[in-house]
């Protein structure tokens, strides 16, 4: 209930802000975590530092900016990219998975899945600019999209890592791994919770493009216009059809899914794991 009256809220003030910077010729709107330009192609930045982790505010912030770029009928296609430097996003944020109690980490995975669907199966043209690193959410974020361009930094490194963490990654975020790179890879890959560094994922095809670090924004936007120039129409049905099936695999079991994961993530030893690797990231500094 609460997180339903923030969402109005966020709601109503992030259309307020719209109208005023639209008045004010600035083509853009934005709430505390996602910024989003609308002049020329749309750019959607996260902006959640330090590693632009995807708390339950950002989630929420970040599906009502889509939701408001759904919306408006002049918006066909979104780059998605982050404004934190060297990090793209650090995935779901393990302080929402950790010491918190059941109600909790089922509203927080009810907010995870909604935010999966909305980026999955949007109308919209989305190609994303990984300007650093993007492990597990973080990879997840791209995988919606329909193109991925990705900097030429050895530090940056991306994949579906859950596995060194203790965790598992859920039936829906292997789906699309396959999906994206095929069943042997994506099998050996969640194993190993392998991060690839942007040679090996353009290898792999976990990303579709890798530039120069100071070329990731404006390939995006060449790329934008490359798949702006198809009608609209006959894209939608066939990204539609590509992604349907995935998609609806998650909807017709949300809640039973919502259940396993807040019996997966409450148990002791996965816990102890999330403690784990915590403090590593803690000692890492040190
Ligand atoms: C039968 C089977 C049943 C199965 C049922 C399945 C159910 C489902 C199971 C659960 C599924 C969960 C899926 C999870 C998905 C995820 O996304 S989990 C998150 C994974 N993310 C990571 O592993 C990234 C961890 N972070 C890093 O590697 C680094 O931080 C970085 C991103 C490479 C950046 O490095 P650097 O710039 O050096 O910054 P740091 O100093 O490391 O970090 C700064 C502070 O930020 C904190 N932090 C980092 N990442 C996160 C995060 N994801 N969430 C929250 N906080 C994070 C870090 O601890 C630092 O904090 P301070 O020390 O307080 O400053």
């Amino acid at each position: 209930m609460a997180l339903a009256a923030a969402r109005r809220l966020l709601l109503h003030a992030g259309s307020r802000l719209g109208r005023r910077e639209a008045v004010d010729g600035a083509r853009r709107f934005a709430n505390k975590r996602v910024l989003v330009e609308t002049e020329g192609p749309a750019v959607m930045k996260l902006r959640n530092p330090p590693v632009n982790s995807l708390s339950l505010e950002c989630l929420t912030e970040f599906t009502i900016s889509l939701e408001k770029l759904e919306n408006d009928k002049s918006i066909r296609g979104v780059i998605l990219t982050s404004e934190c430097p060297g990090i793209f996003s650090a995935g779901l944020d393990l302080l929402e998975m950790y010491g918190r109690n059941p109600a909790h980490y089922a509203e927080y995975w009810k907010n995870v899945q909604e935010l999966w669907l909305r980026l999955y199966t949007s109308n919209m043209i989305l190609v994303s600019a990984i300007n650093g690193a993007s492990p597990a959410g973080g990879c997840l974020l791209a995988l919606c999209c329909d193109y991925r361009v990705m900097a030429d930094n050895p530090k940056y490194t991306i994949g579906l890592n859950e596995s060194l963490l203790g965790i598992v990654a859920p039936f829906w975020f292997k789906d699309m791994y396959v999906n994206t790179i095929g069943h042997r890879e994506a099998e050996r890959a969640l194993q190993l919770g392998t991060l690839f560094s942007p040679a090996e994922a353009l290898k792999v095809g976990v990303v579709d493009e890798v530039v120069p670090e100071d070329q990731v924004h404006s390939k995006a936007r060449s790329v934008m216009t490359k798949w702006l120039a198809i009608p609209d129409h006959s894209r939608q049905l066939t990204k539609n059809m590509m992604r349907k099936a995935t998609a609806d695999n998650l909807i017709k079991q949300r809640e039973a899914d919502i259940q396993n994961f807040t019996s997966f993530i409450s148990k002791d030893s996965i816990q102890k794991s999330l403690h784990m690797y915590l403090e590593k990231l803690k000692q890492k500094k040190g």
